[in-house]
Formats: structure tokens, sequence, C-alpha cells
């Protein structure tokens, strides 16, 4: 019988998630990537359910969105304050930081390399609590019922996923799936302007800094560019490349699952940086498209997960709400 992992790159699996969808290898699918999120954080997953048309028109879509001058972009603006996550930052806006909470250090973090990405983020609708920020009626129309498609498209993936998650932690298939019944989930488009290659290496410029995911899990699509790095969990500081895989997304849990599993699934540290290998006639990157979609459900409290604690390995957490979590989180990156 075939594998049900068909490489890897730089250690990170690549599976084949059709064999859990599908029924025929539902375990041996759900081992392999409760494994490498216990050991890497971060998996490959072809044949993961959305198509490829699907996601080429999403980048159209995006390409079609950050192509238009910043004046339009800006009759969608994300709100000053981090925890309101909608609408559109332009480059420079935001900076990713890792667990810097001290006001001094934050503003030190963000003078050093700034960002230089725009971005947009969305939600499902209706959620009074983070409404949807759009650009005005009439303007790029079709944009928003695209955002919104491929939202609920990601979320039905989602739900695959967190139901081999179960079965690789011998829950019931539906026990996570449960706790995100309600998708608190943003999907973000991102695009990483042209910069110059020697800006980028010398971290003059960064495209996203080293930061770990808040969320349960987050489902990433990445253009051909290249430059997204995972940290190598048994050297510390040192990065491996996450290069793109044709037809992959790459699938990585956030800070909110680590502490949900008493830390034996890990959120790791990931940034994207100039890419390698890289040889360009006038000294500039290419430009990056990227979409990240974050998973959670904010108003469940949960408590570790059964499995993951014992007598000798006791609960480290008290149970928290993702809500309560991720809110605090946020408001460190603006
Ligand atoms: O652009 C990427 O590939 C990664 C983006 C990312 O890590 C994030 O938005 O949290
Ligand atoms: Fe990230």
């Amino acid at each position: 019988m075939s594998d049900v992992k068909l490489g890897d790159v730089h250690g990170i699996p690549i599976i084949d998630f059709s064999a859990f969808s599908d029924g025929s290898r539902k375990q041996d699918v759900a081992d392999a990537m409760l494994n490498s999120f216990k050991t890497i954080g971060f998996v490959y997953l072809v044949n993961h359910g959305l198509s490829k048309e699907r996601i080429d028109k999403m980048f159209d879509w995006s390409k079609k969105f950050f192509a238009q001058p910043l004046e339009t972009k800006l009759l969608a603006p994300h709100p000053p304050s981090g925890a309101h996550h909608r609408g559109y930052s332009a480059p420079g806006v935001e900076k990713v930081v890792h667990d810097v909470h001290d006001t001094e250090e934050l503003a030190k973090t963000r003078a050093k390399a700034p960002d230089v990405k725009e971005s947009f983020e969305c939600g499902r609708e209706g959620d009074e609590t983070m409404a949807n920020i759009w650009l005005p009626d009439g303007i790029l129309p079709g944009f928003k019922e695209a955002c919104l498609d491929f939202f609920w498209a990601c979320y039905e993936v989602e739900l695959t996923i967190l139901r081999a998650l179960a079965v690789g932690l011998h829950l019931p298939e539906d026990y996570l799936v449960k706790y995100h019944a309600t998708p608190d989930n943003q999907l973000r488009l991102l695009h990483y302007p042209s910069v110059p290659m020697d800006k980028l290496r010398n971290d003059k410029v960064a495209r996203i800094g080293a930061h770990s995911d808040f969320d349960s899990i987050t489902l990433l699509m990445q253009d051909n560019a290249g430059g997204l790095e995972v940290e190598n969990l048994h050297k510390p500081g040192e990065f491996i490349s996450a290069t793109p895989v044709e037809g992959a997304i790459v699938v990585n849990a956030g800070d909110f699952l680590m502490r949900w599993s008493n830390d034996t699934i890990k959120s790791t540290i990931h940034r994207v940086r100039a890419p390698p290998n890289m040889i360009t006639k006038d000294g500039m990157t290419p430009e990056r498209y990227s979409i990240p979609y974050f998973c959670s459900d904010h108003d469940q409290v949960v408590d570790c997960l059964p499995g993951t604690f014992s007598l000798e390995n006791p609960k480290k957490y008290e149970p928290i709400s993702a809500g309560d979590y991720i809110r605090q989180r946020l408001a460190a990156n603006y």
C-alpha cells in the first residue's frame, strides 16, 4: 500500500489528505498529521479539498484588490486598534511581534525593521463583535462575495482537518469540531511588495517578522515566490525553508491549540524573509502573495484535551476561551 506521506520539505511532511477524507486510510493520515503537529507544528497537505481553480481565483481577487490605488484600499480601513482585526492595513502599519507586551520594547521592535506588507482581513458576515469592513458598494464588485465564498470553503477543510486531529488524539471524531461550531475565523489576504533584496537579506526591512499564530490551526496558501521559514524546534533560532509545494496547502498549529493540548502539539515560530537562491536582475525581490486562514471559535471555554495530561504530566493551564486568549494577543500587534 502506498504511504500517506508523499515526501517532505526539509523535514516537514507532505501528506495525502484524501486518504482521510475518502475514509480509506483514516487512522494513518490522522497519526501522520498529529505526529507532525507534535514534532514540527507544520505539515503540507495535498488533496485537501480546495480545488486549484478555487485557490487561483482567490489569488486573482487578492491581486485585483491590492492593485487598486491606495486611496481606494483605504476606503476599507482597518481600525486603529488591533483588537478589531478587519479591513485593509497599508504597508508598515502592522508589525507582528512575538510575546512582547512591554510598550517600550514594542516600540523598539517595531522601529527595527518594518514589516513591508499590506493586508486585508475579513471574517464571516453577521459577527457583531467584529463586523467586516468592505470597500463601498460599486467598488471592485464581486470581491466581497469571492472572499466570503472562499471563507466558507476553507471552513469545510478546517472541519475535516479537525476531525483528523481528533482521530489522531484518539478522541471522538467530532470532538474538536464541536468546539469550532461558530467560525470566528479570519481570512487574510497578504501582499508583500517588491523590495530591494539586500535590505531584506540584511534585515533592514522584514516581510513578516518571527511569530507564532494565536489560533487553533492556520491554513496557508502561498504563491511560488517562497520565503516562508519555520523554526527548527531542535535548534532554536535556526529556520528551515517551507518551500512552496505545487497543489499543497501548509497547515500549522497555533498557540491556542498548543495550550489546549497541554503543550503536546507545537505552535512553531515562523517568518517570511527573502526567498532563497534568488537571482534578480535589478536587485529587487519579486512581490509575494499569500492567503492565511486562521481558525478559532471565540465562545468555547476549553480545558486541556483528554489524553494530554496525567499524574506525571499534570495540566499546565487553566481553562480559557479562545476569544479571551486571542484578544489579549491581538492588542499587542498594533
Ligand atoms: O505569508 C505567509 O506565508 C505567512 C503569513 C503568516 O505567517 C501570518 O500571517 O501569520
Ligand atoms: Fe503566521
